[in-house]
């Protein structure tokens, strides 16, 4: 009787950008070397057999013909400039080497071989999941659809802002700027990311405070504003902010996914019953330098995954250090089924000096109104008040998704016309 084959094992793929003066293939094979079974000696036991079993290949190598005049990161190894070379590195893993486990994931494509000697450069690009990670992450449980539906937007972008200043309104301050910004008639508020649980501004007040208000617009009016309220602490605290939202009529909660870390996030989408909002401050630590830490491709893959439905991704002409392209790369990735049978898309949201300018570039980049805009200064900003700012921020995107150019629809828009005149 012969034997049905062996599946062959799943495995999970890692591509890199890697620079190094020494032999990239043999750096490749250190570093699938270092992250599966071997270490800097051969060791008793790592038989073939083992070997077979559970070491990382190398898949595929390239050298690039990128000229590298200096070595972008420091190293303790000697280094010839002259022989300096960029490589894009594919490396896979059977996954029995670590389950389907997405922090234990982060040990084995993004743990110790950024440090490793020979480098001097190393960015994860890019990581395919296979099947079982699906099966065990529950992903965005509300995604695309279900904002749209808690939010009552249906078929154009959703229009937000983050309460501004930052910090140093109280409860019934920040109430009042949210009054405003409902009678504006916006979609979305959030706080900001530095606002969470200071005796100046209790969440739990705060939420109360803010509830009441959109509450009371939505029995007046039937809209039902999003507060994304930054429920941000420890996994207790946050189950228990969760609740009260939820309790209070709330319909987001946000979350800042460096802070929380992955084992936060994970814990709070296991149970969460509101749309997560996640926030990515700490980003430039893991991007800024091209040559180090994470592309936002393989990064957002992780927390989609693990649950985020909206996530940040920076915006057109923003007032950080990212160039546009880099910003529609991510937003588009966010938009990108993970699975075929599990898309887990995620909203991107806009953000960073967001003002009614940007808005036909990224209607024209994205090619979709699936996203979220959140424009702090942009909207609080507007020279007839945050009203206005609503008011302007929501003509500039009808005005981008019916192909009007932004000074012609001012003609007949004055919020957009005064918009265009300042800064925001
Ligand atoms: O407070 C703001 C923006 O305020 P403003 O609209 O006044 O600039 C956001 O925290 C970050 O910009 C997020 O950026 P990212 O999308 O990169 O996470
Ligand atoms: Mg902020």
């Amino acid at each position: 009787m012969s034997q049905r084959p062996a599946a062959p094992p799943i495995r999970i793929e890692a591509d890199y950008l890697l620079e190094t003066a020494s032999d990239p293939r043999k750096v490749a094979e250190t570093m699938a070397g270092e992250q599966s079974s071997g270490t800097f000696v051969p060791v008793p036991g790592e038989t073939p057999e083992l070997k077979a079993r559970s070491a990382a290949r190398v898949e595929r190598l390239e050298v690039l013909d990128d000229s590298v005049a200096a070595p972008s990161l420091p190293t303790t190894a000697a280094v010839d400039p002259a022989r300096l070379r960029r490589a894009r590195v594919t490396l896979s893993w059977p996954i029995e080497n670590l389950g389907p486990s997405l922090p234990n994931l982060l040990a084995t494509v993004a743990g110790n071989l950024f440090e490793l000697r020979p480098i001097t450069g190393l960015r994860l690009l890019d990581i395919r999941l296979p099947q079982p990670f699906a099966d065990a992450y529950p992903g965005p449980r509300f995604g695309i659809g279900g904002t749209r539906r808690l939010a009552g937007v249906e078929d154009r972008p959703i229009i937000g802002t983050i309460v501004k200043p930052s910090v140093g309104f109280g409860p019934e301050e920040t109430a009042a700027l949210v009054r405003t910004l409902c009678e504006g008639g916006i979609d979305f508020i959030k706080d900001d990311e530095l606002q969470a649980d200071g005796p100046h501004c209790p969440f739990d007040e705060r939420a109360r405070a803010v509830m009441r208000v959109v509450n009371d617009h939505a029995e007046r009016t039937g809209k039902k504003v999003m507060v994304a309220f930054n429920l941000t602490g420890e996994i207790d605290q946050m189950r228990r902010r969760h609740d009260l939202v939820r309790d209070l009529g709330g319909t987001c909660v946000m979350a800042s996914l460096n802070s929380v870390g992955l084992v936060g996030m994970i814990a709070l989408a296991r149970t969460s019953e509101l749309p997560i909002h996640a926030h990515r401050n700490g980003w430039g630590y893991l991007a800024r330098h091209p040559l180090l830490g994470w592309s936002y491709v393989a990064w957002q893959k992780i927390w989609r995954l693990a649950g985020a439905d909206h996530m940040h991704v920076n915006g057109l002409d923003n007032k950080f250090s990212e160039d546009d392209d880099s910003v529609v790369a991510s937003a588009r990735t966010c938009l990108t089924p993970l699975f075929p049978d599990k898309p887990c898309l995620a909203m991107p949201v806009f953000s960073s000096g967001q003002t009614v300018r940007q808005a036909p570039g990224t209607y024209a980049a994205l090619g979709s109104t699936d996203l979220i805009v959140t424009a702090g200064g942009g909207i609080v900003a507007h020279p007839g008040g945050p009203g206005e700012g609503v008011a302007a921020l929501r003509q500039a995107w009808e005005a981008a998704v019916a192909g009007i150019p932004l000074a012609h629809h001012a003609r007949t828009h004055p919020a957009l016309a005064q918009a265009l005149e300042g800064a925001a």
